[in-house]
């Protein structure tokens, strides 16, 4: 088992497969581009395996496959296939736009992926492309049926910022609920590699939308992610997710490995080790495993200091970490 010096159990890996992506979301990346890792410095399906499996024989019950764009790697079905023949219980679930998911779904769950989680921030044509830069809100519409209909398990995030999609909070409820799908309203996260003007909005500003429509309650559902859930009189369930809020800290299940090998303690946090040149030897790379979660901090930077002049702007790329 895989425990940090707070007593948390470490058991959920997230695996970014590639920093590249098919979409230029505001919040995320810039448009212009920018410098990616050089090929050779990515780690292989078979490497990126090498690690997953001394961390599963550790304790990882739940890995998320995300990126930058994991689909855009159009072999994805590969590494969720060995992953799944080499632990069949596993939660095995991936982050993605699902611009590309209609076409690989089938493929995906055959190879044994359990759950996907859609990013969705607009059901409106011109606001979908003004964020993402990209024509494609009836690709990813098309994408979500088809999830739905492949029987794998859906949810839907949404970034949520003043002045673009505020207006779209409760026809974005609607839409999931009439789904029976989860969402999960995200604040903004002020980063380095996100346009200058965008604004968050905040989670009471999100809840009190949709109390003028429903009656909530805070769930006491067990919370295996960082979402808060609340329930609505119809028994509805969504989440917030609050990413300056450190109170899902103290349940923090998390670390991540980026597409080059970077093993991450904590999403706000510089610090890495790199695993690449461990990984043939497993010694060495449980070594590394456990210095990484060794090194975990107690919570986020911005737990005392939300206050505009004091808050820090992250420069780590969520498109690198892979959220
Ligand atoms: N602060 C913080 N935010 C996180 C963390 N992990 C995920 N998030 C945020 O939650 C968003 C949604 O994450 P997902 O990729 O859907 O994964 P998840 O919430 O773990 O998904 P489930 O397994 O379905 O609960 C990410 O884009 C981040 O904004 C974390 O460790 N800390
Ligand atoms: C980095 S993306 C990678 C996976 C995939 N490309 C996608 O968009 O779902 C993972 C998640 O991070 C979220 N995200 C990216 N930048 C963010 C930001 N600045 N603040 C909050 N969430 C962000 C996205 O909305 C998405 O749900
Ligand atoms: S949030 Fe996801 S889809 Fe949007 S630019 Fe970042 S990696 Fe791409
Ligand atoms: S901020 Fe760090 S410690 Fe807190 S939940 Fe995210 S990864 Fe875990």
């Amino acid at each position: 088992m895989l425990v940090d010096k707070f007593d948390r159990k470490i058991d959920y890996l997230r695996v970014s497969v590639t920093q590249r992506c098919n979409f230029r979301c505001q919040y995320c990346m810039p448009e212009k581009p920018f410098e990616w890792t050089p090929k050779e410095d990515l780690l292989s399906y078979e490497q990126m395996f090498d690690f997953i499996k001394v961390a599963i024989d550790k304790g990882i019950k739940k890995i998320r496959i995300t990126g930058g764009e994991p689909l855009v790697r159009d072999d994805l079905h590969k590494l969720i296939s060995m992953i799944s023949s080499y632990k069949p219980d596993i939660d095995l679930a991936i982050t993605t736009n699902a611009y590309l998911l209609k076409e690989q779904i089938f493929k995906l769950k055959e190879a044994g992926l359990k759950r996907v989680n859609i990013s969705l921030d607009s059901l409106e044509k011109e606001t979908f492309w003004y964020l993402s830069k990209r024509d494609a809100l009836q690709k990813v519409l098309d994408s979500i049926e088809a999830a739905l209909k492949a029987e794998v398990k859906v949810k839907i995030n949404s970034v949520i910022l003043k002045n673009i999609n505020e207006n779209e909070i409760l026809n974005l409820y609607n839409f999931a609920k009439s789904k029976n799908i989860q969402i999960r309203f995200i604040e903004y996260m002020e980063n380095k590699n996100a346009y200058i003007d965008l604004k968050t909005v905040p989670s009471s500003q999100i809840i009190e939308t949709i109390k003028s429509k429903y009656c909530l309650e805070e769930t006491n559902l067990p919370k295996s992610s960082a979402a808060k859930l609340y329930k609505d009189e119809d028994g509805y369930v969504f989440g917030i997710i609050e990413p300056y809020d450190d109170s899902f800290c103290k349940a923090c299940n998390r670390i991540r490995l980026s597409a080059n090998g970077d093993l991450i303690p904590c999403l706000y946090y510089e610090d890495s080790l790199n695993i690449k040149s461990s990984l043939h030897n497993k010694q060495k790379t449980e070594n590394i495993l456990k210095q990484v979660i060794d090194n975990r901090p107690e919570k986020n930077k911005w737990s005392h200091n939300k206050t505009a002049e004091n808050t820090e702007i992250s420069s780590r790329a969520f498109y690198f970490t892979g959220g």
